[in-house]
């Protein structure tokens, strides 16, 4: 199918406003970029740091009225699109392009993620096969990295864990692999429970070792080990709900974190949670504990 995208150059302030326009006028994709060509960030991420000066490409079908979409657009923003370019693509499937540059991530000695159509670079470790779908996920972010490389640390052995905003279902499934008895995901994008149950199978695990959830429909059972990546904003919300489903003495990991709102966070569990100490990469911070009472 013929492509045609519409870039925007941008403001920190802007491009977010930009993005949701994009998508309200029919882009099948809308990625953000910074001007100095850093990654393109994943799918899904809700609030990212963006660069001071952005770049907001739009995908679209080339079958597209491209007046009637820069209207579109324009009406929901309430104002022109400033810097908008309208380029013709080649002939590409540039809904999965990201995947030439996904390689496989070493996250601990024994611990990769593979996407599943790499061989795995070593093949006596633990691989984790993963197409992330339409979902949040490939291992590559900062906030699943650093979940992935607690998880490669703790004994999960014959434990049972809650996979809380499971996205692609990559940390439930890597419980799973690196141990763990059973696993529960849950999320509210019915993309991402799709994309967990289609990398389960691709791992060879059968699908009553992770059943996933809408958030309604999850049993109320506590796990003896919960994982969350799901940002600050939800996760302080959802702090007495993440606790109750933690049995004691059970583990938490918390991820998605911003390192200025880590206290936030952390002032949040604290009444239930004694906190190990923060681990970061990037601008993230990893906040894992215990839960005492
Ligand atoms: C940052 S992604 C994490 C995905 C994956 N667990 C990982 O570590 O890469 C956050 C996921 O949480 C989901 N999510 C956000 N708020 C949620 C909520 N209140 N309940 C359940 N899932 C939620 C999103 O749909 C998204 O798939």
């Amino acid at each position: 199918m013929p492509w045609l995208q519409l870039r925007v150059d941008t403001n920190r302030e802007q491009a977010e406003k930009i993005e949701q326009a994009l998508l309200f006028a029919g882009a099948v994709s809308v990625t953000l970029q910074d001007n100095a060509d850093q990654p393109i960030l994943e799918p899904g991420l809700g609030e990212i740091p963006l660069w001071d000066q952005t770049r907001v490409t739009g995908l679209f079908d080339a079958e597209v009225d491209t007046a009637v979409t820069e209207a579109r657009a324009a009406s929901y923003l309430c104002e022109l699109l400033p810097n908008a370019r309208w380029e013709q693509l080649e002939d590409k499937d540039w809904e999965r392009e990201w995947m030439t540059h996904y390689k496989p991530i070493q996250c601990s000695d024994n611990l990769w993620i593979c996407p599943s159509w790499c061989e795995p670079p070593q093949p006596d470790a633990v691989n984790l096969l993963l197409d992330p779908g339409l979902a949040f996920g490939t291992g590559t972010h900062p906030t699943t990295f650093l979940c992935l490389q607690w998880l490669a640390g703790e004994n999960l052995a014959g434990k049972s864990v809650i996979d809380f905003g499971c996205g692609s279902g990559i940390l439930g499934i890597g419980a799973l692999l690196l141990g763990a008895a059973g696993a529960t995901g849950t999320d509210i994008d019915p993309q991402a429970l799709i994309a967990s149950r289609d990398n389960a199978a691709r791992n060879g695990l059968d699908p009553a070792r992770f059943p996933v959830y809408l958030p309604e429909q999850m049993p109320k059972e506590p796990a003896d080990v919960m994982l969350a990546n799901i940002l600050a904003g939800p996760l302080v919300e959802l702090a007495p709900q993440l606790v109750e489903l933690t049995r004691v003495g059970g583990r938490i990991c918390l991820s998605g974190i911003l390192a200025s709102q880590a206290e936030k966070v952390k002032a949040a569990y604290s009444p239930w949670i004694a906190f190990d100490a923060d681990s970061q990469r990037e601008d993230w911070v990893r906040l894992a504990g215990t839960r005492t009472r």
